[in-house]
């Protein structure tokens, strides 16, 4: 991790302050210098313009949408990062307000060059309080959006209710139960540390999933759409490979693909807690602290996802134990 350079990536649906988030974090913090991507759905890229002291340091790709299909365009400015002298510490990354930023998360997690130098702080999604109970129901991407999400800003509650925002909070909870969830107007973080949160590393993983309650009956309230929240907990050691196969049966073929996976999990003979995250079908195992002599060992796991049945996962979970 030492030495790489954090990478926000900032999402959320059309017009629901991204932009204006990203003034406030270069407000807030003279003392970084950012690079910034922003990637524009259109021919003509405008949301440079609307940063403050737009400099040679924002790079506008308007040439489609890097989530949807990662192009050529994508790799191209990385590497232009990465190779042209540029001077900066802290990588924005503003996706289109209609994309699945997936895609663009699993870059800085899978490919070797990008990861040799990138590291991700965060993903933040920006939700607007006054559309987003619509935009969950009906856009999937406003929902895969929120389910990404490490930290969620609800935004715009300055023109809602009080208690409307409170019932948004737990129903965009129910979405995510590992995020973060800010309520802000403006996008104002003056009073939230939101950067290096390092939200991607074995500690924070470790400590967000070790305090999660029972997720298995969340978010399958009578909701219009099938993404929940679900986690298991079980004693003991699982057997490394046999885990490992299955996992990546369910990753790639299951009728349940989930989004998102993250845990703690105890392998026989291995002295380390195993720290896994996921994101769509990429994962990577992380060494965590020693479990202690005197430490019962456990094995948590979150997953967020459509279509998740918590039985079928719990009761394969449990063939996987170690003899
Ligand atoms: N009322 C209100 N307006 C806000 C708030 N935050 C941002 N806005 C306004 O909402 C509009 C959209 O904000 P942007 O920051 O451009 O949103 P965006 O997500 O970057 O928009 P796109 O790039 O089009 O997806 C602007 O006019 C902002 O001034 C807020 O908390 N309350």
């Amino acid at each position: 991790m030492k030495g790489k350079i954090p990478v926000t990536i900032i999402t959320g649906f059309l017009g629901a302050g991204k932009t204006t988030l990203i003034n406030n974090l270069i407000k807030k913090h003279p003392d970084k210098k950012f690079a910034i991507i922003e990637n524009e759905f259109g021919e003509i890229g405008l949301d440079g313009s609307f940063i403050i002291g737009a400099d040679e340091n924002i790079f506008e790709l308007s040439n489609g949408c890097i989530c949807c299909s990662l192009n050529t365009d994508f790799y191209e400015l990385i590497n232009k990062l990465q190779t042209g002298g540029y001077d900066f510490n802290h990588l924005l990354i503003e996706t289109t307000g209609i994309a699945d930023p997936t895609s663009i998360v699993n870059a800085f997690l899978s490919d070797y060059e990008i990861i040799e130098r990138f590291t991700i702080d965060s993903v933040i999604c920006l939700a607007d309080a006054v559309n987003i109970e619509d935009l969950i129901d009906s856009e999937p991407e406003a929902r895969k959006q929120l389910t990404i999400a490490d930290i969620i800003l609800l935004n715009k509650i300055d023109s809602v209710r009080q208690g409307y925002c409170d019932g948004l909070m737990s129903r965009i909870q129910d979405f995510n139960q590992l995020a973060t969830i800010y309520p802000t107007s403006q996008a104002d973080i003056s009073q939230l540390e939101i950067l290096d949160t390092c939200q991607y590393s074995g500690r924070k993983i470790e400590q967000s999933v070790s305090t999660f309650k029972n997720l298995a009956f969340l978010g399958s309230n009578n909701l219009k759409h099938d993404i929940k929240s679900i986690g298991i907990s079980i004693p003991g050691d699982l057997d490394f490979e046999r885990f490992r196969f299955w996992f990546e049966t369910i990753l790639y073929f299951a009728k349940y693909r989930p989004y998102r996976v993250k845990g703690i999990l105890s392998f026989k003979d291995v002295p380390e807690k195993c720290i896994l995250h996921a994101i769509k079908d990429n994962y990577v195992f992380d060494r965590g602290d020693l479990w202690q002599q005197d430490e019962d060992r456990y094995c948590k796991l979150v997953f967020i996802g459509r279509n998740l049945d918590n039985l079928e996962i719990e009761e394969n979970i449990y063939k996987l134990r170690a003899e």
